[in-house]
């Protein structure tokens, strides 16, 4: 029997990335729903190609797309018959329907870290009350989360995550302050969308996953640790207590991740991009510069609390998006997320409602301080 398949988020580059795994598997995968947020017609053009009438639109309304807004997309989850779902949306947006997957009794294979970092322990409290798995798809946590499978919980010591350093690793710090957003969004190895590609050059996306990881596995924050590998070929590492390291390395192609989630438990067929070693391949690691990178720092800070991992995010999503409106330069997106963060951010309780509130709060105290410092606006 074909597995049945959600794709949400279709448009973009994780979702278009799981559209060509299905095409690479027709007689064992099978789409059944698709969602999109603002671009209708490559979100029909998909429907047309699989087949499939179960659409959600939910940036836009009037377009003939049976499902529109939000709660048209937690209709469409919860009213349409899968097996997984592949969150690819990106933000904090993709919360609720991550929940939905969960509760209407789907697998979710989670790009969506966004969720994790907010709400991971209601999410994971979801999936084991309906009997369901997270499987993720974020490349360093697939990888890590493959390791794990093949050695007892009690030897491991460490979780490493491996960053790129970004579009500006290599930029004197001198120029940070005259970066435009183009120049940010120029990924030295993935091609992914914008949030997650400033993400990247500032390394909050490296943060982000550090929290992600936590939550995931259930480790001590001190025991997810990052290092620059500026080939994106090693994608996570675990390292035993007897001292060997563990690595899974693959061609940076989100195709694979995402084919080893939709095929889990199982190992996919193929090979979607094969890295071939005779060919020759030079890795490099090396610290991460926190001068350069303040943002992780800022990360694990946030891991103190469920509160104060709702702040990292919710600032960073807001100071992320005046950068690309040109409202600030990229180091403010870190001075931003610092000053939100040293309020004081209770911990949310009592399911979900709290957490879109505390979430709501903290964009209003963000959009105040972005107020305060949009220092170019042109
Ligand atoms: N790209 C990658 O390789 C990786 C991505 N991830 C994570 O996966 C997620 C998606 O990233 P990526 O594919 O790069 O992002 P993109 O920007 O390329 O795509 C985002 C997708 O989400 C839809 N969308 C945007 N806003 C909303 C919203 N408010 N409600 C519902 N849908 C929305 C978009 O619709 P439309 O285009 O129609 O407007 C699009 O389909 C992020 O959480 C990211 O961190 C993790 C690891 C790797
Ligand atoms: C492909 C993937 O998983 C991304 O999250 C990737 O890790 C981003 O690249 P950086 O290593 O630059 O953050
Ligand atoms: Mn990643």
């Amino acid at each position: 029997m074909k597995k049945r398949i959600i794709v949400l988020g279709c448009t973009g580059s994780i979702g278009r990335n799981a559209l060509e795994v299905v095409r690479a598997y027709p007689e064992r995968l099978e789409v059944v729903g698709l969602s999109a947020h603002t671009r209708d017609r490559e979100l029909l053009a998909a429907a047309r190609e699989f087949g499939v009438e179960r659409l959600a639109l939910t940036g836009k309304r009037g377009g003939g797309v049976p499902y529109e807004g939000e709660e048209g997309l937690l209709h469409l989850i919860e009213e349409t018959e899968a097996d997984i779902v592949v969150n690819g949306i990106a933000g904090t947006r993709g919360l609720l329907p991550s929940l939905k997957a969960l509760e209407t009794g789907k697998d979710l294979a989670l790009a969506n870290k966004e969720s994790l970092v907010v709400a991971g322990e209601l999410l994971l409290e979801t999936a084991t009350r309906n009997g369901r798995h997270i499987l993720p798809v974020d490349s360093e946590h697939a990888a890590i989360f493959s390791l794990l499978r093949n050695v007892p919980p009690d030897a491991v010591k460490a979780l490493y995550l491996t960053a790129s350093g970004g579009a500006l690793r290599d930029i004197p710090l001198s120029r940070l302050e005259e970066i435009t957003p183009e120049e940010a969004l120029r990924h030295p190895t993935w091609e992914m969308g914008p949030k997650i590609t400033i993400d990247s050059a500032t390394l909050a996306n490296k943060g982000l996953e550090v929290i992600e990881a936590a939550v995931l596995f259930g480790v001590p924050p001190e025991s997810v640790r990052v290092v620059i590998h500026p080939q994106s070929v090693v994608h996570g590492l675990i390292l035993l207590r007897d001292g060997s390291w563990h690595a899974q390395m693959s061609t940076p192609d989100m195709r694979l991740p995402i084919q080893q989630a939709l095929f889990h438990p199982e190992v996919p067929p193929q090979a979607p991009a094969p890295l071939l070693l005779e060919e020759g391949l030079d890795l490099s690691f090396r610290p991460v510069d926190g001068r350069r990178y303040p943002m992780l720092g800022l990360a694990y800070q946030a891991l103190a609390s469920q509160g104060k991992r709702i702040a990292f995010n919710a600032a960073n999503e807001e100071a992320v998006r005046a950068f690309l409106e040109r409202r600030i330069s990229f180091p403010r997106i870190a001075e931003v997320v610092e000053s939100v963060l040293a309020r004081e951010w209770p911990s949310p309780r009592g399911g979900i409602s709290p957490i879109l509130a505390l979430d709501a709060e903290v964009r209003r105290v963000t959009e105040g301080i972005l107020k305060e410092r949009s220092d170019h606006a042109s």
